[in-house]
């Protein structure tokens, strides 16, 4: 009998990826053919097929959505449109008994395309506030998943449910010894991840690398800089270990990390209090995104996971002061963490999925 087939979108950050890669496999388990559709060129076009090179990936034309002028406002749309055709006959082959969408520009066209040909649609909103690809995508989903409660405020409370965050399984079973056999460090200091999201940060890298004599006296420190941003005067010291992006390797980095500094995108912060990582966040600014991040940071904070400090506040001189805060108030936080809600297991959310889907029994 031909496998049920469900259709997996989200893309242009990591961000839109992470919950896509943690599901894949679990619907491939409960017996369904999963298919992928993203950008041509967005992160999910090598992380997809590099993870899973038995998913068929499907690259549609997509246009980013500004809420400012740009020239490409003039192109984009035609874009859109292209992705829109393409995206209709991708399902239209594939038949699938659900799209779920985790978001990013190239899942607006695939959600359309979802709902003119009656195929239930799932969106899934990681931040406390909706991005603007899944407001405008949001008319056309069947249901809504949120991670925080307070997203449900924003979203068409009928078709909603806050589910929770979800961890991808493989970043709970990393090694501390890998990570030490990947770092080479040569003493035994605590330490200390820097993690400016997906692409890296400038302002996060700037705070790391100014103040790197210090923080290197007192951390072993690994410095996810993000494509492009690796300083090869820094290469050969003993305590500091900088990559672009991990993939395999992260899990094990993270499990001999103590302490994180990170921007507040969604997924990264739960990861981190799923592992229970003491964390100073510098939530990405109103200047350049909607806020989201600040909102995430906020609210980790008022539960006791998290310190944050807002990128215009943020100094050399008080930087290293917000680190000796952090440190002082570690056990504080691993305790509060350890009493958070546990994540949903990726299985758990796949099998929700499912049950909004058209194939509303699982293989047992
Ligand atoms: C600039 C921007 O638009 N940022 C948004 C984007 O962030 P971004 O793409 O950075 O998303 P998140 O912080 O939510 O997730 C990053 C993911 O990448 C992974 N990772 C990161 C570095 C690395 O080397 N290897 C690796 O695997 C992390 O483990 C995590 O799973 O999506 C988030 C979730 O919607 C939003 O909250 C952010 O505001």
């Amino acid at each position: 009998m031909k496998k049920r087939t469900i259709l997996l979108t989200g893309g242009g950050t990591a961000g839109h990826v992470s919950l896509n890669q943690a599901i894949l496999p679990e619907l491939q388990k409960l017996g369904f053919n999963v298919e992928y559709i993203g950008s041509k060129d967005g992160i999910e076009s090598e992380l997809i097929p590099e993870t899973f090179p038995e998913v068929p990936y499907h690259a549609i034309s997509s246009g980013k959505l500004r809420r400012y002028f740009s020239m490409k406002n003039f192109s984009d749309p035609f874009r859109v449109g292209a992705g829109l055709l393409q995206a209709l006959s991708i399902i239209r082959k594939t038949k699938p008994e659900a799209i779920f969408s985790k978001g990013g520009f190239v899942s607006v066209p695939v959600a359309m395309a979802g709902k003119m040909l009656g195929v239930p649609v799932i969106i899934h909103e990681s931040d406390v506030t909706p991005g603007l690809a899944n407001k405008i995508a949001m008319p056309f989903a069947n249901h809504i998943f949120t991670v925080f409660k307070e997203t449900l405020k924003h979203v068409p409370a009928e078709k909603s449910t806050c589910t929770g965050s979800v961890i991808r399984s493989e970043l709970m079973e990393g090694s501390a010894e890998i990570g030490k056999e990947l770092c080479h460090f040569e003493s035994d200091l605590p330490v200390l991840m820097i993690m400016g999201g997906s692409q890296g940060s400038a302002v996060v890298n700037e705070a790391i690398r100014s103040n790197l004599p210090a923080l290197m006296e007192a951390y072993n420190v690994i410095h996810l800089c993000g494509k492009g941003n690796l300083d090869a005067s820094l290469e050969n010291l003993p305590n500091y270990c900088q990559f672009e992006y991990v993939t395999t390797e992260l899990p094990h980095l993270l499990h001999m990390t103590d302490f994180v500094v990170s921007r507040a995108g969604s997924n990264s912060i739960f990861e981190f209090l799923a592992l229970k990582k003491p964390m100073l966040l510098i939530p990405l600014s109103r200047q350049k995104s909607r806020g989201d991040q600040i909102l995430n940071a906020q609210l980790f904070k008022q539960q006791g996971f998290a310190h944050v400090i807002e990128e215009e506040d943020l100094t050399p001189e008080n930087f290293l002061s917000e680190m000796q805060k952090l440190h002082l108030d570690e056990d504080l936080l691993v305790e509060n963490m350890t009493m958070a809600e546990p994540p949903k297991t990726s299985s758990e959310m796949a099998k929700l999925v499912i049950a909004h889907s058209k194939a509303r029994y699982i293989k047992k």
